[in-house]
């Protein structure tokens, strides 16, 4: 099983990384934002860049992607453009969208990039093989934000994310029954068992899911996204409280 590090993190092993998302709208949001992660429990910070009200300029992405590096120091910074059609604010080109990627990863702006499976596959292809060649690694993603899939179709779709080269798989459905959670952490625990040969980050959102976001240890997820304040996805638990709740489940 191959695990990610990134900056002294390393996913795939141990407990579940807290991933903390920022959603400020320009530079001063921002810095506030990561200002504000101080002493909470944050492994890595994604920057929801769909939230900035400059996504359209690849140079001020690229300069904000780099000051927020430098502020966060020795934390890793996964660059995230989620686009309308998975749940986020980006209405983009799949053109424009791997182009955004593509500079920010060139310009050794991020740690991490998140790529959407659903954009087209030249555009996937081409972000994979840029960060590759500049030693970033990409978590290839998906998001059901209507249902979710059967457990034969999520275990799939994770297969199909290995098979295109991602570094990490992740899948995020939304539960309408107990069931749909069941069939989301049982896809997670089949990937993990018996096909990844990588790190796997799943959730069931909302309320009905939250439990899929602190029991990635037992389930096979490797991240679990938390928030410091905003939350960027619906089910998001605090931080702080997501460390507590994955120690008591590691066994303190
Ligand atoms: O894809 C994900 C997962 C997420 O949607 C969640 O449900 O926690 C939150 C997003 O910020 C992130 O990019």
């Amino acid at each position: 099983m191959r695990t990610v590090t990134v900056k002294g993190v390393t996913l795939g092993e141990g407990m579940p990384k807290i991933v903390v998302p920022l959603t400020g709208a320009d530079p001063d949001q921002l810095a506030a934002q990561a200002t504000a992660l101080h002493g909470h429990a944050v492994d890595v910070v994604e920057w929801r860049a769909d939230f900035f009200t400059r996504l359209g300029e690849v140079d001020a992405v690229v300069d904000q992607a780099r000051s927020l590096g430098d502020q966060l120091a020795g934390t890793p910074l996964l660059f995230t453009c989620r686009t309308r059609a998975e749940g986020g604010a980006a209405e983009i080109e799949d053109e424009d969208y791997g182009r955004l990627n593509t500079a920010v990863i060139d310009a050794g702006a991020a740690d991490l990039v998140d790529v959407e499976y659903r954009r087209s596959p030249a555009v996937v292809d081409r972000v994979l093989a840029a960060a590759h060649a500049a030693g970033v690694a990409v978590i290839v993603s998906s998001h059901d934000f209507d249902g979710t899939p059967s457990r034969g179709e999520i275990v799939a779709r994770l297969q199909a994310m290995q098979e295109v080269g991602a570094d990490i798989c992740k899948v995020a459905v939304m539960p309408h029954s107990v069931a749909d959670v069941l069939a989301l952490l049982d896809a997670t625990r089949t990937m993990n068992e018996q096909f990844a040969d990588r790190p796997l980050i799943t959730m069931s959102m909302g309320p009905l899911g939250t439990i899929s976001r602190v029991a990635g240890q037992v389930f096979g997820s490797a991240a679990t996204f938390g928030m410091v304040g905003t939350a960027s996805a619906p089910g998001q638990v605090d931080a702080d409280d997501l460390r507590t709740v994955l120690r008591v489940l590691a066994g303190g």
